[in-house]
């Protein structure tokens, strides 16, 4: 993750603000844009700062820039570049954090641990089975590697597996059914307990969540309406609205 700062200095706050109103539609719509805030100087009014988290400096010049979202974008806030005093990325030095999942679930070990004993179970299930006849014995540690990066730890699938859209070509045409896609998350939530995974309402809910996501999602790419995925990045999840209990 990387963070820009804009830096404005404006005399015209109503324009300015109720362009960037629209301006915000489709930059939160670019999957390159996690995050952004707008602020005013409370000292000095015409002040503003422009923050905005991007998956990465690339992402934003490359991806974001030459998209459909950036022309949107561009056309809300053109009459305010002249006021522009500074533009840059910055990478973050110190911050307060919390853990990453990843880090919480127990990082590589654990979530390969994770993803072996969940296979086992899924070859010998009546239901899913079929569809991983076949499987590269190397398809566990695959998921493994997807999971610790979706969860905040290492961009190894992103660097050794092709990333977001060869994860989804993996699915394409497989037409999986919903009573499939129900038991891939009842097998995957009976491993998680057996391996021990942290048993908290956070993590938990944080990893059912995506676990929902990503299954539905799986579920949809498999099936006759899937569109070829756009190239994206691997998606990042966090704790959401509870950050991990620490009394
Ligand atoms: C959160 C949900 C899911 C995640 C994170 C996930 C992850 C992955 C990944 C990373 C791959 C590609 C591995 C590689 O690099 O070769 C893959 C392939 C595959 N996934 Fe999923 N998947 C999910 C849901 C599902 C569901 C619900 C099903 C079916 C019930 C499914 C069936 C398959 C199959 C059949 C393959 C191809 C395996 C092969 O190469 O033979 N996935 N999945």
């Amino acid at each position: 993750m990387i963070v820009e700062y804009i830096r404005y200095r404006v005399p015209d706050a109503d324009g300015f603000e109720a362009a960037y109103q629209r301006a915000v539609v489709p930059l939160g719509r670019s999957p390159q844009c996690l995050n952004y805030e707008l602020s005013r100087a409370v000292d000095e009014p015409e002040c503003y700062i422009l923050r905005i988290e991007w998956t990465s400096a690339e992402d934003h010049l490359e991806g974001f820039r030459k998209s459909d979202h950036f022309a949107e974008f561009f056309a809300e806030i053109k009459p305010y570049v002249s006021n522009i005093e500074e533009m840059r990325h910055y990478e973050q030095v110190i911050t307060k954090t919390e853990p990453t999942l990843y880090e919480w679930a127990g990082g590589a070990a654990a979530l390969e641990r994770l993803t072996e004993v969940f296979y086992a179970k899924v070859e010998k299930d009546d239901l899913v089975g079929p569809l991983f006849a076949g499987m590269d014995p190397g398809h566990p540690r695959y998921v493994a590697m997807w999971l610790g990066e979706v969860f905040g730890g290492p961009d190894t699938y992103s660097r050794e597996r092709g990333g977001h859209s060869h994860m989804v070509s993996k699915h394409l045409g497989k037409g999986v059914t919903e009573p499939q896609r129900r038991r891939w998350v009842n097998l995957l939530m009976d491993a998680a307990d057996e391996v021990g995974l942290p048993r908290d309402a956070e993590f938990r809910a944080a990893f059912a969540g995506y676990i929902e996501w990503g299954t539905r999602l799986a579920l949809y790419f498999s099936g006759p309406k899937a569109q070829a995925p756009r190239p994206e990045p691997v998606p990042r999840w966090d704790w959401g609205s509870r950050p991990p209990y620490r009394p």
